[in-house]
C-alpha cells in the first residue's frame, strides 16, 4: 500500500535528509514514525502525502508510482489520504462544521448527504455539539480534533498524522489516540509522526526510526 525503493530526499544542495530508505507498509498497519527533532519525520510523512517529491527512489502509494502520476491523477490520489500536518490549517472565518464539509465540496456529493457525512465525522471525534463554534472557540485538543474529522470525512483509505498529540496533556493525547486507533481497527492504515515513547509504548506495533540519516524499521518501540 505504502513503499519506498531506495528513497533519498535532500532540499537544494543540502545533506540528506532521508538516505536509502527502504519499507513496506501493507493494508491495515499501524506504524510510527520516530527520531529526535529535525530527523525528517515530517518529510518521510510529506513524501507519502505526495507534497514532496523524492529527490531519487520510488515512492508507491496505492499501487501509484508519486513520480509518474501526471499532475491531474495526483489530487486523486491525495483524496485517498488524510493528512494531519503540524499546522492544523483550519479556517477562522467559517464554523468548525464548515471546516469538516470543505473536503467534500470537491467530491460532487449532494449537500445533504456531504452534511450527514459531516456531522458524524464530527461525533466520531467526540466534537458533537460544536459544529457552530469557531474553531479560534475550541481548545488545543478540539482543534486537533476536528483536523482529524476534516482528514477522515473523505473516508480515506490511508491517515497520515504529524505529531497530533504534540502540546496536550496526557488524556487528551490518549483521546487522540484512540481515535486513530478505532479508524484502525475497520481497515484504515495509519502512519503518525511522533516523539512521545510513552504513546508509542502504548500503541506501537511498528516504528519506523530515523536518526542522523540513518533508518531502522523497528518491530514494536525503539528500546
Ligand atoms: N522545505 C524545506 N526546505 C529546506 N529544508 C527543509 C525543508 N523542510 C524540512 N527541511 C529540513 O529537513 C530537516 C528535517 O525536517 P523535518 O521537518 O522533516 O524534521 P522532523 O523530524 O519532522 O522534526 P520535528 O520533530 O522538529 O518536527 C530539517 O533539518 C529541516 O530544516
Amino acid at each position: 500500500m505504502i513503499e519506498f525503493q531506495h528513497v533519498f530526499k535532500s532540499f537544494g544542495r543540502g545533506r540528506n535528509i532521508l538516505a536509502d530508505v527502504n519499507f513496506g507498509i501493507e493494508p491495515g498497519e499501524f506504524v510510527f514514525v520516530s527520531g529526535p527533532s529535525g530527523a525528517g519525520k515530517s518529510t518521510l510523512l510529506k513524501l507519502v502525502g505526495g507534497l514532496e517529491p523524492a529527490s531519487r527512489g520510488a515512492v508507491t502509494v496505492n499501487g501509484h508510482r508519486l513520480d509518474r502520476l501526471s499532475a491531474r491523477t495526483l489530487p486523486y490520489l491525495r483524496r485517498t489520504v488524510g493528512l494531519i500536518l503540524q499546522d492544523a490549517h483550519l479556517l477562522f472565518d467559517r464554523n468548525a462544521f464548515d471546516n469538516v464539509m470543505l473536503p467534500l465540496a470537491v467530491l460532487g456529493l449532494d449537500r445533504a448527504t456531504a452534511a450527514t457525512r459531516a456531522r458524524a465525522a464530527m461525533e466520531k471525534v467526540g466534537l458533537r455539539g460544536k459544529e457552530d463554534l469557531s474553531p479560534i472557540e475550541l481548545s488545543g485538543g478540539e482543534q486537533q480534533r476536528l483536523a482529524i474529522a476534516r482528514a477522515i470525512v473523505g473516508r480515506p483509505a490511508i491517515l497520515i498524522a504529524d505529531e497530533p498529540t504534540a502540546n496536550l496533556d496526557h488524556d487528551s493525547a490518549t483521546r487522540i489516540m484512540d481515535v486513530f486507533r478505532d479508524f484502525n481497527r475497520v481497515g484504515v492504515t495509519t502512519l503518525i509522526a511522533s516523539h512521545d515513547t510513552a504513546l508509542m509504548t502504548r500503541y506501537a506495533r511498528r516504528t519506523l526510526r530515523i536518526d542522523a540519516g540513518r533508518f531502522e524499521d523497528i518491530a514494536g518501540v525503539p528500546a
